[in-house]
């Protein structure tokens, strides 16, 4: 998706919100959008969106299907979560089976299913914000637009934000993503744009903000599958260790950062590890050695 020369204003003889955008976004790619208030962090979602048409310039390669979370859900319509979701999935496309079920995994996997019945007035906020990330992935886009996305949602429903994000990458999808809370430090390799007096440019990407490590437990007997998919993946793992101390319980959630603990044994890795990365940063998921992407 890209924009060529966009420029737009919201009235006629208004001011220009954006002046001769030219950037784009490739199949695979996230870019954080970033700027101050009232700078047209929004106004450059929803053109990239199809949500508004440039006044000069167009916008070419959106996907087909696009997936667009506004900073504020419309909650203010008299309909129940998931006759509201069913109509969207519709809308979308998808037949009344394909919806249903589409539905049922979104509600499920974003703890919506105890609000089905619920109508959207009554939703707070953050679940509200909720129901409006499951409308965009009821069918999978291939461009996901987020505005301020963490907004409203509470601790424990922040991760699912990145969680999104990466499946949407990881099928061939592009995300574009707006943040004023810094919360987009959890998407360490996506590109960073910034709009500034009407003008979007991209923020060169420094050493090291590139990769990031990502400490995960596996089933001792899975360590050299799971080195091998991760490899094939494109994946470099840095090290393999053997958690003896039970540091991890038995559903791989980790209760302590595992690398160097007295006690720890190198287990034999398939392959000698790839060269480390120097500068990363490091974070814990909940799934399987260590590895950089
Ligand atoms: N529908 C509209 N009609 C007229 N002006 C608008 C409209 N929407 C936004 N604007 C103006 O366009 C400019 C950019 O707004 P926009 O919402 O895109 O900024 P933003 O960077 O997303 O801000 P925030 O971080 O506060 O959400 C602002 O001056 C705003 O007042």
């Amino acid at each position: 998706m890209r924009l060529e020369n966009v420029w737009l204003r919201y009235h006629r003889r208004g001011p220009w919100v954006l002046r001769d955008a030219a950037i784009g976004i490739a199949p695979g790619e996230a870019a954080i959008v970033q700027g101050r208030n009232g700078a047209g962090k929004s106004t450059l979602l929803q053109l990239a969106a199809g949500v508004l048409r440039p006044t000069r310039g167009r916008v070419v390669e959106r996907p087909t299907v696009v997936g667009w979370v506004p900073e504020r859900f419309p909650a203010d319509q008299p309909f129940d979560v998931h006759y509201y979701l069913v109509a969207m999935g519709r809308m979308a496309g998808l037949t009344p089976v394909e919806a249903g079920r589409a539905v049922d995994h979104w509600t499920e996997r974003l703890g919506l299913a105890r609000f089905r019945r619920v109508r959207l007035p009554e939703l707070s906020k953050g679940t509200a914000q909720k129901v409006g990330l499951a409308q965009a992935m009821l069918r999978p886009p291939g461009l996901l637009v987020l505005d301020e996305p963490w907004e409203g949602l509470d601790a424990s429903s922040r991760e699912l934000v990145p969680e999104l994000i990466d499946e949407v990458l990881a099928d061939g999808g592009s995300v574009l993503v707006s943040d004023h809370r810094g919360e987009t430090v959890r998407l360490p390799g996506a590109r960073r744009w910034t709009v500034a007096a009407g003008e979007v440019d991209e923020v060169a990407p420094t050493e090291g903000q590139a990769y990031a490590v990502v400490e995960i437990a596996v089933p001792a007997a899975q360590v050299a599958g799971t080195v091998t998919r991760l490899r094939a993946d494109g994946h470099r793992v840095l090290g393999v260790h053997l958690d003896r101390l039970g540091a991890t319980d038995g559903a791989g959630r980790e209760t302590a950062a595992a690398e160097g603990r007295p006690g720890d044994a190198p287990v034999p890795d398939p392959e000698p590890p790839d060269v480390a990365v120097s500068g990363s940063t490091t974070a814990s998921t909940a799934s399987g050695g260590q590895v950089a992407r």
